[in-house]
């Protein structure tokens, strides 16, 4: 799948001129050896030529010299001068000179014209590239004829002076044969060397001519398969041009794909096979996968794959462990260095080794591994395999690269994506769900109540409703705080969970309320879930070091017959709870219409309570305290009263509780205690006898956190001297929270103040915390003065309170004394304090005054 770079045919190119510029050399040497041959053989043509010369021209003077002599004929001895001085350079050379000279003169019947250049013949042979011996040879045979040229001349001059006899045999005798041949045999020994030199020449330039051909014939083969390999190579470069164009088209097409994948997709696993598929479909690729890092085992797990051989996952082993060889392959290596790894050669890299014969099977020939990222942190690889080499070429890679940068926006907007819908889901989830317990909160109770209803009414069968509320749990916060009290609800949800049968519901609706709405169930059996409901709230539950229990009330309301719809369903739960709580709690009630009445007449007080005080309906009553070892009255109990225009007066039995459980008891207590403060100082200033003042304090005013320092101010602002002062208590203050009680309790005590207990006998103190508290009496409840004549176990009860209260130091003073049986006997018991109608009811500060008086 590669493409040969431009450059490699331009490779080729270069090396079709090297070997053209060999082929050009290989010729020219060629050439070259055959112009050496030619000139070998001009040069032996040459040297023969002018050592010819040198015999003919020898050759000529003797025959010239012999005619003159034979002839007399004065031409030749001048032809004879003339060879003479053409040889010495005497004479020009003629033009088309041959070495017969004679022959020449012969031929046309006139002398050759000197129009050549006077040149000696020695000279020629000089430049004629003889060697020397052969120069020497050609010198000496040169002198000879010289020689023998001045006996020619003697013997033309023998002829001139008549003697032509002789003069023929000096031309002819033995010596001058003998110089012929002197002349002769260097010249032939000459050219025989000229012959053999050339010879061996010819021989050396045929056989450098012979390489040369060969090696031109070489390198123009050699030159026709270069320019076969550049032209194949150029088609091949074609081709690769046009498979690369279309698989970058293919690539493109893929990279589209993978953007309509991003935008078609809803979840990352959907993305992932999408883009697998698409760059196998489109991209080229054999087989695609992507593997997300499994943190935990620290290896790859596959999550998305397409194409032939996917098979090969089933037994991959990837992992990012440096130390281990399946660490070490191309997605460790782009894991470690954080950027993709082109594997160009799976069958021959040495990273792929451990994979080698496993890829074999699939045909992989190149593979990427290209990290993925979320937040800039690698989450997985995305993996395309080739079965063709080097298949990740630049265009490739860039739009593999470009791919993966797509990936990770879609991942990216995946989880913008994710994060909306869970704020979606969460906001859904906080509209219809309690976020301490998981329970169902009070819009989506609403909602299944009004099903479960449907049902009931579909099916004509009955339906429960309860209403559970924690008794005390607000002082289980404010004493344990709010982390231990969250912690009490979670685990009281999983209880009251458990209670559940299929298609019933348990809501909170906040705070410490609980709903359960129960399918086809008549009285009897929601009696029986709410006593398991009961006993499985007042388990104890343990909450870091607290061991603490607590119990519940529980109202319940039935459909059809209390209510059709959940709003009054509830209504009437909650009113049935509600008497449970006023009943002492830690019950549970069936709704009834009395109930009805009774939560009416409630909200009813609590909203005209809200107003009582701004609209001047409440006042003050004392009612006086007298010892019964003086007979004079040594205190009185400011008691609250209540009237409206619409209401009349309302008993403070009853209204005192509603403002208790409104709130509204902190505001009005802080009335009364200043009213009665006022009052015992107005009745001091008035120089009447000097009397403790007894004021009620609810529980829920004790535990205000600022109490001791604010009865103290009341005390300083109206004057009133502290040990006037007693704050009357009952015993539920310290049920509760006994270390936080007698703290308060030390506070009030160390600014003079006292306290008493009220209605003792009726609540759960212990004697151990009877003697930490700073009370210095106990009132004996009315309910067991009430009988004390006649019910015998009243008496033992009153007369045990009083001794207890003595041994422990303590005043007792009895409330509610009516009648005289009732005073004899609390005389004789010791008790030291009454109050009661006997002695006087409530009165106003007037009509008190003049008891007093
Ligand atoms: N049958 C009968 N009753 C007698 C007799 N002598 C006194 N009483 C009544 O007994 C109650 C005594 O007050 P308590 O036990 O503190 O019980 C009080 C007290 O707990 C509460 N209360 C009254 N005023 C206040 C107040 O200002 N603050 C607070 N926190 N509670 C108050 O309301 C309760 C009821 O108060 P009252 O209706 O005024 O009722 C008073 C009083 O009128 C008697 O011989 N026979």
């Amino acid at each position: 799948m590669k493409s040969a770079s431009p450059s490699q045919f331009a490779g080729y190119l270069w090396v079709c001129a090297g070997t053209l510029l060999l082929v050009t050399v290989a010729f020219m040497f060629y050439v070259w050896t055959e112009k050496r041959i030619d000139h070998a053989n001009e040069l032996r043509y040459a040297s023969h030529n002018l050592v010819e010369e040198l015999r003919q021209s020898s050759d000529d003077l003797s025959r010239m010299a012999r005619t003159y002599v034979a002839t007399g004929d004065a031409q030749y001895r001048k032809h004879h001068q003339e060879i003479v001085d053409i040889r010495e350079g005497r004479a020009p050379r003629p033009d088309n000179y041959q070495n017969v000279y004679w022959d020449l003169v012969q031929a046309n019947g006139h002398r050759p014209r000197g129009n050549g250049v006077a040149v000696p013949l020695m000279q020629l042979l000089r430049e004629a590239h003889l060697e020397p011996e052969e120069l020497a040879l050609l010198a000496a045979a040169k002198n000879e004829s010289d020689k023998l040229a001045s006996v020619d001349i003697a013997a033309m001059d023998l002829r001139d002076a008549g003697d032509a006899t002789r003069a023929t045999a000096m031309l002819h005798d033995t010596a001058y044969h003998r110089a012929k041949a002197d002349i002769m045999r260097p010249i032939g020994e000459v050219n025989d060397d000229v012959d053999r030199r050339t010879r061996q020449q010819l021989e050396h330039a045929a056989l450098a001519a012979n390489m040369a051909r060969i090696t031109f014939m070489l390198s123009a083969l050699l030159l026709v398969l270069q320019v076969w390999r550049a032209k194949r190579q150029l088609d091949k470069e074609r081709n690769e041009a046009m498979a690369r164009a279309q698989r970058v088209g293919r690539l493109y097409s893929a990279l589209s794909q993978c953007n309509q994948a991003i935008v078609r997709s809803h979840d990352e696993t959907e993305l992932f096979e999408r883009i697998c598929r698409d760059v196998v479909n489109y991209g080229g690729m054999q087989m695609a996968w992507i593997g997300l890092i499994d943190r935990e085992h620290g290896r790859i797990s596959v999550a998305a794959s397409f194409g032939g051989g996917v098979e090969y996952l089933d037994e991959l082993e990837v992992s990012l462990d440096v130390n281990t060889p399946a660490g070490r392959g191309p997605i460790g290596l782009s894991y470690r260095s954080g950027e993709p790894h082109w594997c160009q050669d799976y069958q021959h890299a040495p990273e792929t080794a451990h994979w080698h014969a496993h890829g074999a099977r699939y045909g992989w020939a190149s593979s990427a591994a290209i990290p993925l990222r979320r937040d800039g942190e690698i989450i997985g690889f995305f993996a395309p395999y080739s079965s063709a080499v080097n298949a990740f070429d630049e265009e490739v890679r860039e739009l593999l690269l470009e791919m993966t940068l797509d990936i990770e926006f879609a991942l990216k907007n995946f989880d913008r994506e994710a994060v909306r819908q869970q704020a979606d889901q969460r906001v859904h989830y906080l509209a219809h769900y309690d976020v301490l317990t998981g329970l169902p909160n009070r819009s989506q109770l609403h909602e299944r109540a009004r099903l479960l209803l449907e049902q009931a009414r579909s099916s004509r069968t009955p339906l429960a409703l309860m209403m559970l509320d924690l008794d005390h749990f607000k002082d289980i916060n404010d004493s344990l705080g709010h982390t231990v009290g969250d912690a009490l609800l979670s685990e009281l949800a999983l209880r009251l969970t458990s209670c559940l049968r299929d298609g019933d519901m348990v809501a909170r609706l906040g705070g410490d309320e609980f709903i359960f709405v129960m399918r086809n169930l008549n009285s009897g059996e929601a009696s029986d879930i709410a006593r398991k409901l009961l006993d499985l709230t007042g388990q104890s539950y343990t909450v870091g070091a607290h061991d603490l229990r607590v119990s519940a009330s529980i109202g319940i309301a039935m459909y059809p017959d209390d209510g059709v719809d959940v709003e009054t369903l509830l209504q009437r739960a909650d009113a049935a709870m509600y008497q449970v709580k006023r009943a002492g709690r830690h019950d549970f009630r069936f709704f009834t219409a009395a109930m009805q009445q009774r939560a009416a007449r409630h909200l009813q007080l609590v909203n005209a309570l809200r107003f009582a005080l701004e609209r001047g309906q409440m006042h003050v009553v004392y009612q006086p305290q007298v010892s019964l070892k003086t007979g004079r009255i040594i205190g009185a109990e400011a008691l609250l009263r209540w009237a409206t225009p619409e209401l009349g007066a309302v008993s403070p039995a009853e209204f005192i509780p509603a403002a208790e459980e409104s709130g509204l008891i902190i505001p009005i207590g802080e009335w009364v205690l200043r009213q009665a403060v006022r009052q015992a100082r107005l009745w001091l200033d008035a120089g009447l006898p000097p009397l403790v003042m007894a004021v009620n304090l609810s529980a829920i005013q004790f535990r205000t956190a600022d109490l001791p320092s604010h009865v103290a101010q009341v005390l300083y602002e109206e004057g009133l001297p502290p040990e006037y002062l007693e704050l009357e208590l009952t015993e539920g203050v310290a049920v509760q929270d006994p270390p936080g009680a007698i703290a308060t309790m030390n506070q009030l005590h160390d600014r003079g103040i006292r306290m008493s207990i009220d209605d003792f006998g009726t609540g759960f103190s212990s004697l151990s915390h009877l003697k930490k508290f700073k009370v210095y009496k106990l009132k004996i409840d009315q309910s067991f003065v009430r009988d004390i004549s006649t019910d015998t176990e009243d008496k033992a009860i009153v007369s045990a309170i009083i001794n207890m209260a003595r041994s422990l130091g303590l005043t007792t003073i009895a409330e509610g004394v009516e009648t005289v049986e009732q005073l004899e006997f609390l005389r004789e018991q010791h008790c030291d304090e009454i109050q009661g109608y006997h002695i006087s009811k409530p009165l106003p500060p007037a009509d008190f005054e003049r008891l007093l008086g």
